[in-house]
């Protein structure tokens, strides 16, 4: 019986359970009254899973853990309360871990299974792979709603990009999207601090390692004999950890086992045989010695050379002030010190800063930035000649593949390269162009080690992506990973696109006649009748090795995705693998008749009628804000300057990204939100109906495990969807108000007409904010949280006039859309409500060029909610407050689960008289 049977079976049948005594504290405990979950089966109580559970950072969750076992006799309502505001804290921080995310991993990781296992790296240390089945669900590739979860920037990447906001438009003019599957798991870069071995010098980072190691030997208990859970032991010794408390996820059954393990891990060899090789963990310590090690080694090492010596020496050093502390204090990222106020710091180009010490024998041996692999100037001839061809190899707008992939060959120090470069459609121009923009851009080493790096340039240029490498040439190396992907059953590559001009080109014409020999599809794509004699389609093919992804901007195609069922054209099937952490099985990512059932449970809840009963609710929430803004504002004199998007999310910053957290909190989550259910269950409440609904719709007819999956799902799916997409988009809506106070004071003048003296507000005066709602539409547009929209074909489709094979997926950049100037106009990249007065027909002429909840049977079931909350927050603040412009604010708008302003969105706020 597999971990969640067991909880399933307690989950309906906890109220009978006798008196047990708590493993660990020996205290007596009634499981009824306690929590039923996993830790029954080795009896552990509720106070004592909370410290468990408890890893350093999260000590807010263990009190609330804590405080909830207290008040366990208290009333049902407060019972209820605590469980959900501690998931909703556990399950923030998971969305802010995926925020923060790493860069993505689109292919085979997300596709193929893989196993654990040691690599050699060039500076023939070992490298621990983790393991698929470890992997948190969080690493891969689709971002929310099912997208690529892709570092996109904006402009300066990392910079400061001082944009006027006022003058200019408001959208980036370049945005780069990396996909870059190899940064976590395997690149070059192993000796890259923040990719590789030398994360390790983390103490947070180490726990990742460890567990992974120590997953190993746990793995090796007989799988009938294991249940999940956390527990939390001290530092192995002195020397291997300071003071870290690590946290290891463990998979036990009996308490004797953990014991036995316990004490097992104390022991030396046993030590080694968990954490594989030492050499591979370095902390920083150690850091020293491996400096040294590269530069005894750099013969042999792959990788890029060190900094030119020119830039190290005239590399400026910057007071640390209060404008280096917006976001807290400062800290050098390689010795994880403070850098104290006025202590003098080196400061890379990327703007990140260290330690002189730190950072200066670094780039005499990288020359890359730690943090984010920024690359500075070289002394090494040939190396620089090979960026350059790279940056070459970009410029040209139209290339042949086969001669691209020499070029790129030439200069790649791993096979499995691929580059981009941008394929005009229509007319393409040249985007900002400053050395630094460049630069950024560029970052051939990146390129060079990721398996796909491609480039949209956006507003105010509408042109679409390119890509480069196709998996089947005859010399691709991967061959095996497609094969084996193919073998393992997954859907994704089972079409190749014969372009026009194939037939001339020796290479593909071998790729074709392979795949046909494979039995593969093999579709021709239309010839582009606005390129002559190109090799590449109009419509782009991305190409990721098992995947062929197709990139759709064309109006009629757009239209299109959304005649087709979630059966034909779904989300991506390895979706509810990679976002299982933040999404289970909900909506988002079930396809077919599961995704008609939930459709058809949720959609309801969400009417126009239920909506008008949850603006109380709304205002309720805003209140908090308004009172802190009102208080640390009279403190500063009536006028300060406010990170708004602080209070907005209302997340906290987490220092640490290790999988052993995401894991603990998605495992916290779960048993939260089934605690919440459980409450809910047991005594019927009708203040959450759609809770209730959920848990009705989820035992009808589905096994004790379907329906606690089916009921973590749709929370997780409502919580997530309810939360991370709206609060975003009033934060940009904040921005765009603070930087154009025309629309600020017509916006005022509208709430206070309409709202003032209402209270509570209601439906008839949400419903008579026009102004207001322009503004909210014109944010989504410049700003649409879900950037792109994933499909994955799951029976042959059309498309405008392409017939697109089962298995391809299929890619819609909503910015692409939205600032499509043929549809927009030539202002498209400006902030215009006014384009709305008429409504979105009027605005852009098809209404499937706006489509920031989506279009078709997709789309978003919450968006009357999401508007109601966007104008009751609105009026509330703009009632209250006026915004302008911070002199600290950087406008670097990022991708991270959302798109989201990169350093957050500090806003001079004073209050109104
Ligand atoms: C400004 C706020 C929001 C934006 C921009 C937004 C955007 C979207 C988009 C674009 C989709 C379609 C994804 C696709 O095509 O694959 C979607 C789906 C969805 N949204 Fe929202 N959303 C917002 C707020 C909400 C809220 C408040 C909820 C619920 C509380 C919600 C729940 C959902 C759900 C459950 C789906 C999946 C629908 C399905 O696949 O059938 N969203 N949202």
């Amino acid at each position: 019986m597999s971990d969640h049977q067991r909880h399933a079976r307690n989950y309906s049948s906890v109220s009978s359970q006798p008196d047990v005594q708590c493993l660990v504290c020996t205290r007596p405990f009634t499981l009824d009254a306690e929590v039923a979950d996993t830790f029954e089966a080795l009896a552990i109580c509720r106070e004592c899973k909370a410290t468990v559970l408890n890893d350093d950072g999260r000590d807010e969750i263990t009190s609330s853990s804590r405080q909830t076992a207290r008040r366990g006799q208290r009333s049902r309502t407060s019972s209820i309360d605590s469980l959900e505001d501690t998931f909703l804290q556990e399950f923030s921080q998971l969305i802010s871990l995926a925020r923060q995310g790493r860069e993505a991993d689109i292919d085979l990781s997300s596709l193929v299974p893989q196993h654990a296992s040691y690599n050699l790296t060039p500076n023939r240390s070992q490298r621990w792979h983790a393991s698929d089945d470890e992997s948190d669900g969080l690493n891969y590739v689709d971002s929310v709603f099912g997208e690529i979860e892709s570092t996109i920037s904006f402009g300066d990447y990392g910079g400061d990009s001082d944009t006027s906001l006022d003058e200019h438009s408001v959208t980036a003019r370049r945005i780069s999207i990396q996909l870059d599957n190899d940064t976590y798991m395997n690149t070059d870069t192993d000796i890259d601090p923040m990719n590789a071995g030398l994360d390790q010098w983390d103490s947070d980072d180490q726990e990742d390692v460890q567990e992974s190691g120590f997953n190993e030997a746990v793995n090796t208990i007989p799988q009938h004999q294991q249940q999940s859970h956390d527990i939390q032991l001290s530092g192995l010794s002195e020397d291997e950890s300071e003071d870290a408390v690590w946290n290891w996820s463990v998979t036990i059954r009996h308490r004797e086992i953990m014991t036995n393990l316990i004490e097992d891990m104390e022991r030396p060899e046993m030590r080694t045989a968990l954490v594989g090789n030492p050499d591979d963990y370095v902390d920083a310590r150690q850091f020293e010695m491996l400096l040294e090690q590269f530069a005894e080694d750099s013969n042999s090492r792959k990788g890029a050379p060190p900094a030119a010596t020119s830039f190290i020496e005239n590399l400026p050093s910057v007071i640390i002030s209060a404008c280096h502390q917006i976001e807290g204090d400062v800290i050098c990222p390689i010795c994880k010190d403070l850098i104290p106020t006025r202590a003098r710091a080196k400061q890379l180009p990327c703007t990140h800063l260290y330690h002189s010490s730190c950072i200066l024998p670094w780039l005499s041996s990288r020359n890359t930035c730690p943090v984010c692999r920024y690359e500075l100037p070289t002394d090494d001839a040939e190396y620089e000649r090979s960026k350059q061809a790279i940056t070459n190899v970009r410029d040209i707008q139209v290339v042949g593949h086969t001669h691209l992939r020499e070029s790129v060959e030439e200069i790649s120090d791993e096979s499995d390269v691929e580059v981009t470069h941008q394929l005009a459609i229509g007319a393409m121009e040249e985007t900002n162009t400053s050395e630094h923009d460049a630069r950024v851009a560029e970052q051939p080493n990146s390129a060079r080690r990721s398996r796909g790096w491609f480039f949209i340039a956006a507003a105010p240029v509408l042109c679409s992506v390119v890509l480069v490498q196709h998996p089947m040439d005859e010399d691709y190396e991967d061959k095996e990973e497609v094969e084996e992907a193919r073998h393992k059953g997954s859907q994704a590559y089972l079409a190749v696109w014969q372009h026009q001009g194939d037939e001339k080109n020796p290479a593909r014409t071998q790729v074709l006649a392979e795949a046909r020999q494979q039995q593969l599809h093999v579709h021709p794509l239309p010839a582009s009748p606005s390129l002559e004699g190109n090799l590449w389609p109009s419509v782009p093919i991305l190409n990721r090795g098992a995947m062929e992804i197709l990139q759709v901007s064309d109006t009629d195609m757009v239209k299109d995705i959304g005649r087709w069922t979630p059966s034909e054209l779904g989300k991506p099937t390895y979706l509810k693998k990679s976002r299982k952490a933040l999404f289970g099985g909900g909506l988002f990512t079930e396809n077919g008749d599961e995704w008609a059932y939930q459709r058809k449970i949720i959609a309801p809840e969400f009417f126009m009628d239920k909506i008008k009963d949850m603006i109380q609710l709304i205002e309720d929430a805003t209140v908090p804000v308004l009172e802190a803004w009102e208080a640390m504002i009279s403190d500063a004199g009536g006028c300060k300057e406010i990170v708004v998007d602080d209070y907005l999310r209302n997340l906290k910053y987490l220092p640490t990204k290790s999988n052993q957290e995401i894991r603990t909190l998605d495992e916290q989550v779960r048993l939260l939100i089934l605690d919440v259910a459980k409450e809910q269950h047991h005594h019927q409440d009708a203040h959450n109906s759609l809770l209730n609904a959920i848990i009705d719709a989820a035992q009808d007819g589905r096994s004790a495990e379907e329906t606690e999956d089916f009921i973590v799902g749709s929370c997780k799916t409502i919580y997530f969807g309810g939360h991370e997409s709206t609060a975003v988009t009033a934060i940009w809506c904040l921005m765009l108000l603070a930087t154009h106070p025309e629309w600020q004071e017509r916006a005022r003048a509208e709430a206070i007409e309409v709202c003032q003296g209402r209270t509570p507000l209601d439906i008839d005066a949400l419903r008579r904010l026009k102004i207001v709602t322009m503004v909210i539409q014109e944010t989504l547009r410049l700003y649409p949280p879900a950037s792109l929209m994933m499909r994955e074909a799951l029976t042959d489709v059309k498309l405008g006039n392409i017939d697109v094979p089962r298995g391809t997926i299929v890619q819609v950049p909503r910015l692409l859309l939205h600032l499509d100037k043929n549809a927009w106009g030539a202002d498209a990249d400006e902030f215009r409500p006014e384009r709305f007065a008429n409504g979105v027909a009027a605005a852009c002429g098809a209404a499937h060029m706006y489509v920031p909840f989506g279009h078709g049977p997709r789309t978003c079931v919450g968006q009357n909610l999401a508007m109601a909350e966007l104008k009751v927050v609105l009026v509330r603040l703009l009632t209250n407050f006026a915004f302008s412009p911070s002199p600290t604010y950087r406008h670097s708008p990022a991708f991270r689960l959302t798109i989201e302003p990169g350093f957050g969105l500090p806003l001079m706020v004073t209050r109104l008289p």
